[in-house]
């Protein structure tokens, strides 16, 4: 990116942070993030974890002469937020992280005519492993989306779409995913301990197998299911454990959480 360009957050909680983080951590100067955030503490929280970055209460201040203003607040506050943000000149990228709020609502809210990339990240990019998926509306230019491609592929994999529907099903997959997985370490550290084994082992253990899956499966150039049959001897252990996730509906009950959260992707955007 350009020197002159400064991103400005509205809006500096869980999200923002996670890209501030990998932005940080991809060597974005620090100078040149700014943060608004109407909360006193969550302002001094980032500024202690992120030195160099200018942290305000006043969205005004943020976006002054910012290339790309990041909207990472609250669907549900989004409309409010954008309102005070109708003064910006037209040659700034707004790059919206909110679940189910569509481009053309934003632009609406913004004033019209405004170049915006709609993107579903996750909050792994605070360690450079994220995974997004990104929407620019037509008028995004040449320069802008590859201002939003530089600041998005710096906090890890991006998938951009032709198609804005898609959005919706990228938050029910890796917007909300790490949620899953999270759940999923719970489940087996809990499993470990039913069978005796201590909570500092069983989590250590649990988080292992997870990352070495995940990284085995990245790495591999064979699919999930080869990788998995390789794991399921004949007549051994993980065939027992596989047939109770599969007799208990394991895949349909995946389908139907993602369903659940893609439906909430769609009822946000029309609130
Ligand atoms: N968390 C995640 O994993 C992901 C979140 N997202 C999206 O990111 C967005 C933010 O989510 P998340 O970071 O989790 O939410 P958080 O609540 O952690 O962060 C939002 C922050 O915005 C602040 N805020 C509220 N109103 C304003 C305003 N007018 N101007 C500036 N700041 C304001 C809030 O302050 P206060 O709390 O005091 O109101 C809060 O600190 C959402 O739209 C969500 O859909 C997308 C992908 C993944
Ligand atoms: O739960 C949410 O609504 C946000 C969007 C995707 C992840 N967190």
């Amino acid at each position: 990116m350009e020197q002159r360009d400064t991103i400005a957050f509205i809006g500096g909680g869980n999200m923002a942070g996670s890209l501030i983080g990998g932005l940080i951590g991809d060597g974005y100067p620090a100078a040149r993030i700014r943060v608004s955030d109407p909360s006193d503490a969550q302002r001094a929280s980032l500024a202690e974890r992120f030195p160099g970055i200018v942290v305000t209460a006043d969205n005004a201040e943020a976006i002054r002469s910012a290339g790309c203003i990041v909207l990472a607040v609250k669907p549900q506050v989004m409309a409010t937020t954008a309102d005070v943000l109708r003064e910006t000149g037209r040659h700034v990228l707004f790059l919206s992280v909110a679940a189910g709020i569509t481009s053309v609502r934003l632009d609406h809210w913004l004033g019209g005519d405004r170049a915006i990339v709609r993107a579903m990240p996750n909050t792994p990019a605070l360690i450079g492993c994220g995974a997004t998926g990104a929407y620019a509306n037509a008028r995004v230019d040449t320069t802008q989306h590859a201002m939003a491609d530089h600041i998005l592929r710096a906090v890890g994999e991006l998938q951009w779409f032709e198609d804005e529907a898609a959005l919706d099903a990228v938050t029910a997959l890796s917007g909300s995913g790490p949620a899953y997985v999270f759940l999923l370490m719970e489940a087996l550290e809990a499993g470990g301990v039913d069978l005796g084994l201590d909570a500092d082992t069983a989590r250590t253990l649990a988080l292992h197998t997870v990352y070495g899956a995940a990284r085995l499966a990245l790495e591999s150039h064979d699919s999930p299911a080869t990788l998995r049959a390789r794991v399921t001897s004949p007549g051994g252990t993980t065939e027992q454990a596989l047939k109770v996730f599969e007799t208990g509906g394991l895949r349909k009950l995946v389908a139907e959480a993602m369903g659940a959260a893609a439906r909430r992707a769609r009822e946000l955007g029309e609130n």
